[in-house]
């Protein structure tokens, strides 16, 4: 099936691998992270939950976090990672540069990417659309000028947003299996 539903993968449950899913703000991480987390039969952790009190204030007072202030949620995230390796999760995570998928890594060497992509438009309708949420849309541009697509060298696989989180989930899913799947 070239477009599978998410439901059609989720009796499925041997993914031993962690998974963060990366992306720019409002791509869907938080949306598409608990779909594919219950396609592979693993459980979810929600990276925004890690940050330091310090850093969400940041953010909603439209200030980008730097290096630094990622520096410790990275390592939260890390330790998560590395407590699940062998038995699988999934985690959100921005892991907007290299250098932080680097530091995940260093957490939990096995750690496989994740990155939702999408047309900045689209974005930031559903970002404009979000209620409740502390990181302004305003922000949008430093999360883009930030971000490094992964690498050819690194483990993972990018997935369009477009469509419904049902679709999104379905096709990670199953670029995930078949970048995991044993040779
Ligand atoms: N495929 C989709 N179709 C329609 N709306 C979507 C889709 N995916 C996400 N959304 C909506 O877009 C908004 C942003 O999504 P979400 O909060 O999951 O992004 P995020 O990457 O977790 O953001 P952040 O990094 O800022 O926490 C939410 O209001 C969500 O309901
Ligand atoms: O690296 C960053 O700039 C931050 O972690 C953000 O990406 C937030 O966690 C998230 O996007 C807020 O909703």
């Amino acid at each position: 099936m070239s477009n599978p539903d998410v439901s059609d993968v989720s009796d499925v449950s041997d993914v031993s691998d962690v998974i963060v899913v990366m992306g720019v703000a409002g791509t869907g991480k938080t949306t598409i992270g608990p779909l594919v987390a219950a396609g592979l039969g693993v459980p979810y952790a929600e990276g925004d939950d890690f940050h330091p009190p310090v850093n969400i204030a940041k953010m909603s007072a439209g200030v980008p976090l730097d290096d630094a202030d990622r520096g410790p949620w990275l390592d939260a995230i890390g330790a998560w990672a590395h407590e699940r390796a062998g038995r699988g999760g999934v985690v959100s995570s921005s892991a907007l540069k290299r250098a932080y998928r680097d530091r995940l890594r260093a957490a939990a060497p096995g750690v496989v990417f994740l990155h939702l992509t999408g047309d900045r438009a689209l974005i930031e309708e559903r970002m404009a659309g979000r209620r409740g949420h502390f990181m302004p849309a305003a922000l949008l541009d430093s999360q883009f000028a930030t971000l490094e697509p992964l690498g050819r060298d690194e483990a993972g696989v990018a997935v369009d947003v477009s469509g419904s989180p049902e679709r999104i989930a379905g096709r990670a899913v199953a670029a995930l299996r078949a970048m995991t799947a044993p040779a």
